[in-house]
């Protein structure tokens, strides 16, 4: 692996920078009344179909490093791929890997179980429940509990976040419903296996980028404290929820098991608590909730005194947690790192809810800029929900910035993300999303303006498909809303006023996927695709 960036023989790069835009959850779908970006008015990407540098690439599935092709990619994945110019094997596929070859069960694991075995208090273990494969799969839960059980553990509590955001809006039921059943055969022998707490990923536990520390207190004072209304059992709070509040998973609040003697499964001093999610961004508040001695962003009361392990480490810098049961992927020598060794000064910028995406994500999985002399980044605070009533979120506050950042740091490469067609295709709302895809559009349409007028190159392209499929089609020939990530591929443009016809002339390789982008990006800064990254899109 190359550790410095070697200037390209021929191509010469631009007076200005080379942007690279990502539009978060964009995807090409089938152009049909579910397809939100083809029912959007979009002049500007309509104008970017017709270059002679447009393509589509693959951004799901073993192209973005996950297990199999069945698996929808996600900012994570996508990101990652992006930065990293390669494809590499991530959290879903390295814990599957973990399970069957025993290496979970390795030094992290032992101090859990050797943790509750000494105190007698529950092995508790956090996370989202769905086989989304996202931030989790419930069979890593499940493999998990089986282990506890075979290694004679006697209490067990699972603290459930309803997901409902990468599977069916109203799925949660059927995930409880398995996981019962798991809980009830290992409880036997003396062992007491049940579910202490849960409520909906969005306003419990995972909030992402300390865009709302609420959401996190909402399940420390859930999961922890016992604090929170009470139910007899998981199955019959999202019932009487779903009643009540009209609200889908993602959105429901928290809830409590109790039984006569009160919460069955508060978390108190010698306890062992695992995280089982193995995606970072919605992982690391509660880590650090559970891990800092210092800690203001909620009042966490008394602070149990715990064993603690992530599923993976959730960041590289920060070494958080500081146990953790799987090594996370390792991704190294980003195209970030490398444009910072050639001294290149970049930007990265977005909006909160994706701001990790361009940074965090980008590098690797890494939080610290490389080269704080020569890289900015820059965040813009989102609005709170609910989204679905703003469509348009900070898109034209974030397009402001980036210009005039242009003038003002002279960045040399820039990634931006807009959220918009990610975050409100998630709430499912058909009439939203097309006002989210045409408020990107019409950012976009200026960034090209603005990139051009200053002599730079725009690449245009999404992480994973989201907008461009809003409803699913049911066996039985209904339509059921859906809000989560399509599988479908993504678009890519590149446009260069110095080219022709407006961009590049392209000649991607087979299977070219959002790993092929960062050689694309840096040939366009002038330098060679580095050793080991994925070939460059651009025709020779
Ligand atoms: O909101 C999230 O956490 C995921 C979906 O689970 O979306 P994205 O990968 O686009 O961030
Ligand atoms: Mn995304
Ligand atoms: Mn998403």
């Amino acid at each position: 692996m190359l550790t410095r960036l070697l200037q390209h023989p021929t191509r010469r790069p631009p007076e200005g920078p080379v942007v690279c835009i990502v539009l978060d959850g964009v995807g090409i779908g089938r152009g049909d009344f579910g397809d939100a970006v083809a029912q959007a008015r979009t002049p500007t990407l309509d104008r970017l179909r017709g270059l002679p540098s447009f393509t589509s690439l693959l951004a799901h599935g073993t192209a973005v490093g996950m297990p199999s092709d069945a698996d929808m990619g996600n900012s994570e994945v996508g990101h990652n791929a992006l930065g990293a110019g390669r494809i590499v094997d991530q959290g879903a596929k390295l814990v599957t890997q973990a399970i069957a070859s025993g290496a979970i069960f390795g030094p992290a694991w032992r101090r859990c179980i050797d943790t509750v075995k000494t105190s007698g208090e529950p092995l508790h273990l956090i996370g989202l429940l769905s086989d989304g494969n996202v931030h989790s799969h419930i069979d890593h839960l499940i493999a998990l509990l089986e282990r506890a059980a075979l290694e004679g553990v006697p209490k067990v509590r699972v603290h459930v976040l309803l997901d409902g955001r990468d599977v069916p809006a109203r799925s949660a039921l059927a995930y409880i419903d398995r996981l019962e059943a798991v809980l009830a055969r290992l409880s036997q022998d003396g062992r007491d296996y049940r579910i202490a707490s849960g409520g909906g990923r969005m306003v419990v536990t995972m909030d992402r980028y300390e865009a709302d520390w609420k959401i996190v207190e909402r399940g420390w004072d859930a999961h922890v404290r016992g604090l929170g209304r009470r139910f007899g059992s998981a199955r019959e709070a999202v019932e009487t929820l779903y009643k009540e509040t009209g609200l889908d998973d993602q959105n429901l609040p928290a809830f409590v098991i109790a039984d006569a003697l009160g919460p069955v499964g508060p978390i108190r001093d010698g306890a062992a608590v695992i995280l089982f999610n193995f995606r970072g961004d919605r992982a690391l508040e509660l880590t650090r909730a559970f891990e800092e001695e210092h800690f203001d962003e909620f009042p966490r009361g008394p602070k149990p005194r715990v064993e603690f392990a992530g599923m993976t480490q959730y960041d590289g810098d920060l070494q958080l947690p500081s146990h953790f049961l799987v090594a996370p992927p390792a991704i190294a020598g980003t195209m970030g790192e490398l444009l910072a060794g050639a001294g290149v000064t970049q930007l990265a910028i977005s909006e909160t809810h994706k701001f990790g995406h361009v940074t965090y994500f980008w590098n690797g999985n890494r939080s610290e800029p490389f080269d704080p002399k020569r890289e900015k980044y820059v965040e813009v605070e989102s609005d709170g929900p609910p989204l679905e009533h703003r469509p348009w979120m900070r898109a034209a506050e974030i397009t402001d910035r980036l210009i005039a950042e242009l003038d003002a740091y002279k960045p040399k490469f820039v990634r931006v993300n807009y959220a918009n067609g990610d975050m409100i295709g998630h709430t499912g709302d058909l009439g939203a999303t097309i006002l989210a895809v045409e408020a990107v559009d019409l950012c976009l349409g200026r960034v090209i303006e603005a990139v051009r007028a200053r002599k730079g190159i725009t690449v245009v392209t999404a992480d994973h498909g989201n907008a461009d499929q809003m409803f699913d089609l049911r066996p039985d020939g209904a339509l059921q809303v859906r809000t989560s990530h399509s599988l479908n591929r993504v678009p890519l443009a590149i446009v260069d006023p110095r080219a022709p016809g407006g961009g590049p002339l392209l000649a991607p390789p087979p299977a070219a996927g959002l790993s092929n982008v960062a050689s694309t990006c840096l040939e366009l800064l002038g330098f060679l695709p580095p050793e080991g990254y994925r070939a460059s899109l651009l025709a020779r």
